[in-house]
């Protein structure tokens, strides 16, 4: 393939999901499978590429992003390093499934050590689709990898001609094609007519500003989730920390509330060492510290705006730091 002086070096890494999926036939929209079709036919598919950015390809994984685990994560961060610090990269695709693209998007923002673009991207029908939204979306996520605009604005998720930023972005209905938004945080921008449109920008750190150092990590400390419901009870969060949780995220009702039932298995929880943070199953707004808990007694942490998924993940990287709560809490706020 020639490449072109003027335009960027875009590297295009695939993990599988649903952009790379195949159906029995072309109104197969559910039912098909993940991960079938490979980086380099995925590139083949759009030959517009070639007018925004010199491309190329690299397989990483192949598979369904329901299983991508911290190992996953590890390695692509890894090697999403490695290439960025390559003056002959501009820019990275990550190609990725879309029920974990959030969490894969934040990891990475907390994690990856350049200002140069990386945007992640998938799909909702796969390539044998009518209307397919993978190569449009494919197609965007180059122009926007490749657009100087789109420099410092951390890790980017594109769908659906719209920019969110890692952060703030989550699924928010199962199948259909305008699933990804920001919710009340607002999405960064568009892309139209062959250009990135920004608007606005995170006030929270990302990227080269973080403390955050997986080169040398090989493993993260084990978090996990408990789901706050009416009845809830202390069996799944005993089992957790049974099983080495290092933290737990609950994912509490409303503003992050602890049942009365949970609040001696919490407090037994964090006698043991495990850090405790408050999010909520709500999906939006802050769960206040000190709130519906006294956090400054209990010794616990809230996860601010970040949902559960995510709250996980940044008290993964925290501990690779510290158990310190204050300090824990003041990530929290940072990041
Ligand atoms: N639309 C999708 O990408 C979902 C397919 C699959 N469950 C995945 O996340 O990889």
């Amino acid at each position: 393939q020639d490449s072109h002086a003027k335009l960027p070096n875009v590297m295009i890494l695939a993990t599988g999901g649903t952009i790379a999926g195949t159906g029995a036939d072309s109104t197969t929209t559910v039912g098909y499978t993940s991960a079938t079709v490979g980086v380099e036919k995925l590139i083949a598919a759009v030959p517009e590429l070639k007018k925004v950015a010199n491309v190329k390809g690299e397989q990483v994984f192949q598979i369904a992003s329901e299983s991508m685990t911290n190992d996953h994560w590890l390695k692509l961060a890894k090697r999403v390093n490695a290439l960025l610090a390559q003056s002959d990269v501009d820019g990275i695709v990550i190609t990725h499934g879309t029920d974990t693209i959030e969490e894969t998007a934040y990891f990475l923002d907390l994690t990856v050590k350049s200002r140069k673009p990386v945007v992640v991207v998938g799909a909702m029908r796969p390539s044998t689709a009518i209307s397919a939204d993978g190569p449009i979306n494919l197609y965007n996520a180059v122009l926007l990898a490749g657009s100087k605009d789109a420099i410092g604005k951390g890790v980017l998720v594109s769908l659906n001609d719209q920019i969110n930023a890692a952060r703030e972005v989550t699924k928010t209905n199962t199948s259909t094609t305008d699933t990804f938004k920001s919710t009340e945080l607002g999405m960064l921008g568009y892309i139209q007519g062959n250009k990135a449109y920004f608007y606005r920008q995170s006030t929270r750190k990302n990227t080269v500003d973080t403390e955050f150092d997986v080169s040398k990590l090989d493993v993260l400390p084990q978090v996990d989730i408990i789901y706050g419901y009416a009845n809830m009870t202390r069996a799944a969060l005993d089992a957790q920390v049974a099983s080495g949780a290092k933290g737990i995220i609950q994912a509490g009702v409303g503003d992050g509330s602890i049942a009365a039932q949970m609040k001696t298995p919490l407090v037994e929880a964090r006698k043991k060492g495990v850090i405790i943070v408050r999010a909520s199953r709500v999906g939006q707004g802050i769960v206040a510290r000190n709130g519906e808990a006294n956090d400054d007694e209990l010794d616990f942490v809230v996860a601010d705006t970040l949902n559960a998924q995510k709250a996980r993940i940044l008290l993964m990287l925290a501990l690779t730091k510290t158990s310190n709560t204050k300090e824990i809490q003041r990530m929290f706020y940072t990041y």
